[in-house]
């Protein structure tokens, strides 16, 4: 069921029945679901199965990095599920993006491939740990050219970084951000956040929200807040 909403809601929970019994909750007229690292290890591809067969666009967050050859395998493993989106690293570089978005065209598969610039958890002492000098904005413009040039369809960056992006990259180019935080929420460990309604304004074309809503007292009441916030 395809929905215009920008609304991807991180179902991060240690279990199928967990993830499920939020998903139930949810309408997929209204938003997509993310599935992680967490969710996925631990319940493997029935989960996409499960989200698909109640209607939803499903955003494989694996974020992968590896050699070309096995990257290319797992990103094409995941769209033959039939995902709407999956993730690589940018920092796993040109060679490693190219092979990927190589492999999708030549099955023809439909599935969007974008790629991890700057973690929003990440400040600017964190990423100069990682050694990388330069400025961290500079460093996602770093990735998010490189994405393109790799033939990719988007970018995961942070919401501050997205006006940027969308003068240099254009507005098709994809902008989806993590780290978004309604007035309501809880900081938890992101660092580089921004409202939902303040994040589209400045380009994001997707919005991933996790704790939020799933961790809220009420979630329905909480993304009912967020949809009435960027209505
Ligand atoms: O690729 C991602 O989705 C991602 C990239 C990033 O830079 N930051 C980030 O938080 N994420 C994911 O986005 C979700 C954010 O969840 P909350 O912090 O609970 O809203 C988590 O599932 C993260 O794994």
């Amino acid at each position: 069921m395809a929905t215009d909403s920008p609304l991807i809601i991180a179902l991060d929970y240690p279990s199928l029945d967990q993830a499920l019994c939020m998903a139930d909750q949810l309408d997929p007229t209204r938003c997509r679901v993310k599935v992680g690292k967490e969710l996925f290890t631990r319940s493997g591809p029935a989960v996409l199965e499960a989200l698909h067969g109640r209607g939803f666009e499903v955003f494989l967050d694996l974020k992968f990095h590896d050699i070309p050859n096995t990257v290319a395998g797992a990103v094409e493993a995941a769209a033959e599920q039939g995902v709407w989106m999956v993730n690589v690293h940018a920092a796993g570089g040109g060679e490693m993006m190219r092979a990927a978005a190589r492999r999708l065209q030549e099955k023809k598969l439909a599935t969007h491939l974008i790629a991890v610039t700057v973690l929003t958890s990440m400040t600017q002492d964190v990423l100069a740990g990682t050694g990388v000098a330069g400025a961290l904005d500079e460093q996602v413009m770093r990735l998010a050219a490189l994405t393109r040039q790799s033939g990719l369809d988007g970018v995961v960056c942070s919401a501050r970084e997205a006006a940027a992006l969308k003068s240099s990259l254009g507005e098709a180019f994809l902008k989806v951000t993590p780290g978004i935080r309604p007035h309501f929420a809880a900081l938890n460990d992101q660092e580089r956040v921004m409202t939902p309604a303040k994040a589209l304004k400045e380009g994001s074309t997707h919005l991933v929200i996790g704790r939020p809503v799933t961790q809220a007292s009420d979630p329905m009441a909480a993304l009912s807040a967020i949809e009435a916030e960027i209505a």
